[in-house]
């Protein structure tokens, strides 16, 4: 069992918080691996940007622009990687990638390459379950769980998706992109059920949960929650403090008393 399906399936940390590498810097951004490492989360999902995030909001879009203004590449999230590995962080992590870098920087290498720098899943939500053949396969050689992403939608395909799925499912809450929601479908929780009953590997829901009361209804129906949007406007919010040498220990504890508000334990 990998360390991912190991920590999810331990009940002991259920939040898998998103953020945007670069964004307000990649200095930043490592404090923030550390700081989610020592409040305790299941995984942490690194984002690198792009320039067409068909699948993100305008929350993490703006995430992206600004993390593209500094130039920030797959190659700088990998190295991010091996970074904070070598500092003691312990907490799996997850490149989150949209396919584009990945085939440009070549699909076995960035497995290899992933897992070198102490990645241990890897998720890229705009390709087709029916187009990860190659992918899945370099990551089950290499131990990089590729994560597939189900949906509403997705339906009949849902048990041959999870038949063979790596790590853990990642079932998107609603249709549309990213970003925070007030309310969710009646029938997300008939999803999240057929999804948990279907799955060999633990299971994870996101889009749309940004607050305490979300995290404990999503909570009992999967083995971890993702929160994405929300978390990253705080760190928007915060981003000038973030720069500041003088004012970034108490922006830390700013994002630090956020995550914590959302952990319902
Ligand atoms: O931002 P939200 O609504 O909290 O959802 C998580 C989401 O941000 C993260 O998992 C993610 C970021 N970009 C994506 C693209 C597709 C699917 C998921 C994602």
């Amino acid at each position: 069992m990998t360390r991912l399906q190991t920590v999810l399936q331990s009940e002991q940390q259920y939040l898998i918080p998103f953020i945007m590498s670069g964004d307000p810097s990649l200095e930043a951004t490592r404090e923030l691996i550390h700081l989610l490492n020592e409040e305790g989360v299941a995984a942490i999902e690194l984002g690198v940007p792009f320039s067409d995030p068909i699948a993100d909001g305008p929350v993490i879009q703006a995430a992206s622009e600004r993390a593209l203004r500094q130039n920030v590449t797959l190659q700088d999230v990998l190295t991010l990687g091996r970074q904070v590995r070598q500092e003691g962080c312990q907490v799996p992590l997850i490149l989150f990638t949209y396919a584009n870098p990945v085939f440009q920087y070549g699909l076995s290498r960035v497995v290899e390459d992933a897992v070198g720098c102490g990645f241990d899943g890897l998720i890229v939500p705009d390709l087709p379950y029916e187009e990860s053949g190659e992918l899945r396969e370099w990551g089950q050689k290499a131990g990089l769980s590729v994560i597939p992403l189900v949906a509403p939608t997705s339906r009949q395909r849902i048990r041959q998706i999870v038949e063979e799925a790596q790590g853990f499912v990642y079932c998107v809450s609603s249709l549309g992109t990213t970003g925070m929601r007030q309310q969710f479908a009646g029938t997300v929780d008939t999803f999240l059920q057929t999804v948990r009953e279907l799955s060999p590997v633990p299971t994870a829901v996101g889009f749309g949960i940004s607050k305490r009361e979300h995290v404990e209804r999503f909570q009992k129906q999967a083995d971890a929650v993702v929160v994405g949007s929300a978390l990253v406007r705080k760190i928007e919010e915060l981003s000038g403090a973030l720069s500041d040498p003088v004012q970034r220990t108490e922006a830390l504890e700013q994002i630090r008393a956020f995550v914590t508000a959302l952990k319902t334990k």
